[in-house]
């Protein structure tokens, strides 16, 4: 393990990173790991962003047709916007998974565990609060969500959105509130996507950077306005397959398969070498910014420890913005109101369980699998998001581009056409329905939503070419986000959980929060740095401040005000949120009665609650003896990220199949036999028989109605014969 600092390479394994200088200088670090270099040619990364946003848009629209053709589904504005409010535990479960899988969950969480070291991916997959206590609060937000879940359906049973439900409540000053921070949240996910699916295309390929965040929405826009929600739901699915199946070879290649890494051990002794004090990190045998000898903030200054200082700011961080961006995100109320009743907790419970293992088990894999290999990195790329690419080729060369790519597009695409439908359904429901055309017919709904979408992708590409213009990153982003949409959260989870919050309160506290959120995240930089600008504004104090006054004031705004002056709401007017095309629903009524609903309530909170203990309290606490992790205790870490990826990925993959497995034979038998046809001829026929029995003159008068239909045909025969006779 001694190596000799002074000879180059300082470590044999990334000889290939470090040079003698011409001049006898000594030994030199590669300045980056990308060099300004694409590993694919621009050819590549075209056929990826266009054949892949084809493939999906004609082969989810064929679904979408498939499903209306031989499943016999209605494509009417309801059916568009809300898939039925009829989508199963396994379908919902990866809905959640692939909404919730952002370019940022790929990349920012690699670049936290090339930051932090092992607490990084946990922190980004948890969220934390306290040392004593790295929690697991992101997980946690899904299961909490999973009660708002089950409380729209007892509590706004036909809401489309959460603005809707906001108005029915609180008025229109709170729905014009509101809708203005559910779009700001809409605007900062979409940008995200963009910015770290645009930044990872153009490095591995070369493609423009402006043209690859044009063309990365196109194929979304094209299924989405296709087959609205449904569409994107099966996209998701699709997604969420692709997604796992690279997320368990890369999980696989660094500690199991890879011939430079390979094993638990080697990663482990790698970790411990790299921050060895005596590694000499002075120019030019390393650069500024680039990972070298022993971690800032990390306890002994090892990776291998959940004692970061870094880690805990961050997770804090993380955990406000991601209350935002889940509470506040009218995608996922989207989903909510989507989903079966009785499927809506087990659907949360089960999507939130196996999407932990995307960051955890990925960036626990890619992010450390960078520092092991000691890569080049440097800051500024990894805060575009470019350590997960940079591993995957050290690894896997150009072939782990590819699927680097191919994972990134699909989680950018995925979690892109939630946003679109987002969006398009607030514009419709509480914009042009609620404002502008309150008798619209399905028709006109249905042609307002699909307008929207095209609208709102276009905007997504401009949006993306003046950030990057601007030179926002994904890292600075996904801080900031917390900053300028956390004050929100509180008023709305009290919306549907406390019948005190009052109006004035959540407009206040929303508000309020938010300015001085924006006002304390600003002067606690210039206080710091003296300066504002892009880089002092993404530091880690300032970002923590701001992010905690906007929503924690936010709720305390909210909560003294509902004290001061209760609502004692019931639900009324909630209740009696309209639909716009009544049509027969496949559920029995029995999914919406209050038994079961209480039942499922229940079920969430108990599996939520306890989940959550086990790991906000057992694990972090097992982790505080440990303190810099012995090789044993690494060990056992990277087989929880194996095993927590790999039956994750077996659940999403199969459950949405087994539990559509009726759905599937009956297209196949459909497109196939006659076998579907005949099913229904019979059912018919059933139908016809039952009402004649409950009404003896239809018989009657269907026998009289043949008689007539027999006698005229004859007298048409006869006509006809005469006529061919005197010719
Ligand atoms: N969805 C997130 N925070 O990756």
């Amino acid at each position: 393990m001694a190596s000799s600092w002074s000879q180059c390479p300082p470590f044999e394994f990334s000889s290939k990173y470090y040079h003698v200088a011409g001049d006898g200088g000594g030994c030199v670090r590669q300045t980056s790991f990308f060099g300004g270099k694409p590993v694919l040619n621009q050819g590549v990364g075209y056929s990826v962003i266009l054949g892949f946003g084809a493939f999906f848009a004609v082969f989810t629209s064929f679904l979408v047709w498939l499903e209306k053709r031989y499943v016999g589904s209605k494509h009417t504005s309801e059916w568009f916007n809300t898939a039925g409010r009829n989508v199963k535990t396994g379908l919902i479960a990866s809905v959640i998974v692939s909404q919730w899988t952002w370019a940022a969950t790929i990349l920012q969480s690699s670049n936290v565990a090339w930051e932090y070291g092992v607490s990084g991916p946990f922190w980004y997959a948890s969220g934390a609060t306290i040392q004593a206590c790295p929690s697991c609060f992101l997980l946690l937000i899904v299961l909490l969500f999973g009660i708002i879940a089950i409380e729209i359906k007892r509590k706004a049973p036909h809401a489309h959105t959460v603005c809707e439900i906001v108005k029915a409540r609180w008025g229109t000053a709170a729905h014009i509130v509101f809708l203005s921070f559910c779009f700001l949240t809409n605007i900062i996910v979409t940008a995200m996507l963009l910015l770290g699916g645009s930044a990872v295309v153009n490095a591995l390929t070369g493609v423009n950077i402006y043209a690859a965040s044009f063309l990365i929405p196109l194929g979304v826009i094209v299924y989405t306005l296709a087959g609205g929600l449904k569409a994107t739901f099966l996209a998701s699915y699709i997604h969420s397959v692709i997604v796992h199946v690279v997320l368990v070879i890369f999980v696989y290649l660094v500690y199991i398969a890879s011939s430079e890494l390979g094993s638990p051990s080697i990663v482990y002794n790698r970790l411990v070498e790299l921050a060895s004090k005596s590694r000499i990190c002075k120019e030019p045998v390393s650069h500024h910014g680039q990972s070298c000898g022993p971690a800032s903030g990390n306890y002994k200054g090892s990776y291998l420890t959940m004692l970061s200082s870094g880690g805990l700011v961050f997770g804090i961080i993380n955990i406000v913005g991601n209350f935002g961006t889940v509470f506040v995100d009218n995608g996922y109320w989207v989903s909510a109101i989507a989903a079966r009743p009785s499927s809506t907790h087990k659907g949360y419970l089960l999507g939130g369980l196996v999407w932990f293992a995307v960051p955890f088990s990925l960036a626990t894999s890619l992010g450390l699998g960078a520092l092991a290999l000691d890569l080049p990195i440097t800051e500024s790329e990894a805060s575009r998001g470019l350590v997960p690419p940079a591993t995957a080729i050290a690894l896997m060369g150009k072939g782990g581009s590819v699927l680097l790519l191919t994972m990134l597009f699909m989680a950018v695409t995925s979690a892109g056409s939630s946003e679109l439908i987002a969006v398009s359904s607030l514009c419709t429901y509480d914009i042009y329905r609620t404002y502008i055309n309150p008798e619209a017919s399905g028709k006109k709904i249905l042609q307002v939503s699909r307008g929207v979408i095209l609208a709102f992708g276009c905007f997504m590409g401009m949006l993306a070419v003046i950030l990057n213009k601007a030179g926002v990153s994904l890292g600075w982003m996904y801080l900031a986000m917390g900053v300028l949409i956390g004050s929100a959260v509180i008023p709305i989870a009290l919306m549907l959980l406390w019948r005190k919050a009052n109006a004035i309160g959540a407009i206040l506290g929303a508000t309020v929060g938010c300015v001085l959120g924006i006002i304390t995240w600003l002067s606690v930089t210039k206080i710091e740095y003296g300066r504002v600008n892009l880089d002092t504004t993404g530091r880690n104090a300032p970002m923590l401040s701001g992010n905690l006054v906007s929503i924690l004031t936010g709720g305390a705004i909210h909560a003294i005000c509902s004290f001061l002056s209760p609502q004692n709401y019931d639900w009324g007017t909630t209740k009696k949120i309209t639909v716009v095309e009544k049509e027969k629903s496949d559920l029995p009524a029995e999914e919406y009665k209050e038994e079961k609903l209480l039942r499922a309530k229940a079920w969430i909170v108990k599996w939520g609650v306890g989940f959550t203990v086990v790991i906000v309290l057992l694990w972090p606490l097992l982790t505080l003896p440990a303190g810099d992790f012995s090789l044993g205790y690494f060990t056992f870490w990277a087989v929880i990220a194996i095993a927590w990826g790999t039956i994750g990925s077996i659940a999403i993959i199969a459950l949405p199949i087994v539990e559509s497995w009726e759905t599937i034979k009956s297209v196949i038998l459909g497109m196939f036999t006659n076998d579907r046809l005949m099913e229904k001829v019979e059912e018919m026929n059933l139908r016809l028989h039952t009402i004649m029995l409950a009404i003896p003159e239809s018989e009657k008068i269907y026998l009289l109605e043949k008689e007539k239909a027999k006698r005229k045909e004859a007298s048409e025969q006869e006509t006809s014969f005469s006529a061919v006779g005197q010719a």
